[in-house]
């Protein structure tokens, strides 16, 4: 039996698109903020934070209030985040709604689901462990895994290779601008979710595809496979 997505790899994003992280972010920022004698942030603030990685993510949760650390300062803070990140890191995240079911259709119909994640590679497979969906992907590359994570294109490239795909028949799906460079760069079609972490207009994104809710995402990938496919045979 052959499926509408045989031969196809779709590459999802973690934070933001497969996985409502910002609760346990959140928590194991302010922990290191706390620790430090700084203000605290909330949930909306962190939102904003999230998607080039947890190094980055403590920067911006010191300059938004007016502070830069040292070098020494943030590899403090941030070995003291992936301790407590790690230990908590699937207290409050949960993958968005349907989220596991529309996976397991797509594979149903052949698809190749892989993840490509500015998160650490170790903390990446620890959430999708802890949330059972781990066993759904036939490749998780985290940042530290590649030479150059997101926005380079390399990093989504590497993913569907891992994936045992084609980079050529593959379809981008993250929530956010570093997801959509990422795709642009790698010359795949992207599909963006609103429902994460980005903080630009659906329009300013300029998506090949946007899905608002999970139960949409088969219908675009369709879409977005037909219209390959046809520009391939005007070729
Ligand atoms: O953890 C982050 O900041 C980014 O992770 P993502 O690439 O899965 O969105
Ligand atoms: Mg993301």
């Amino acid at each position: 039996m052959t499926g509408s997505l045989d031969g196809w790899t779709v590459v999802f994003d973690l934070d933001g698109t497969l996985v409502d992280t910002a609760p346990d972010l959140l928590l194991a920022l302010n922990h290191v903020l706390d620790h430090a004698g700084l203000e605290t942030v909330d949930l909306q603030t962190v939102a904003g934070m999230i998607g080039h990685g947890a190094k980055a993510m403590i920067q911006k949760g010191m300059s938004h209030q007016g502070l830069t650390p040292s070098d020494a300062e943030l590899e403090g803070l941030f070995a003291r985040f992936l301790v407590y990140y790690s230990e908590h890191i699937a207290i409050g995240s949960r993958p968005f709604d349907k989220a596991p079911e529309i996976l397991d259709g797509l594979a149903a119909d052949g698809a190749i689901l892989s993840v490509c994640t500015n998160k650490k590679q170790d903390l990446s497979d620890k959430l999708l462990d802890a949330l059972g969906l781990a066993p759904r992907f036939a490749a998780i590359i985290g940042a530290d895994s590649v030479p150059s994570k997101k926005p380079d294109g390399d990093h989504i490239v590497r993913t569907v290779q891992a994936a045992g795909g084609d980079p050529a028949r593959a379809i981008m799906v993250g929530d956010s601008r570093t997801d959509e460079r990422a795709a642009r760069n790698a010359g795949l079609p992207f599909v963006f979710v609103p429902f994460g972490y980005e903080a630009e207009s659906v329009e300013a994104i300029g998506a090949d595809a946007v899905v608002s809710h999970y139960s949409q995402l088969p219908a675009a990938l369709s879409r977005l496979i037909s219209q390959a496919v046809a520009s391939a045979r005007g070729r």
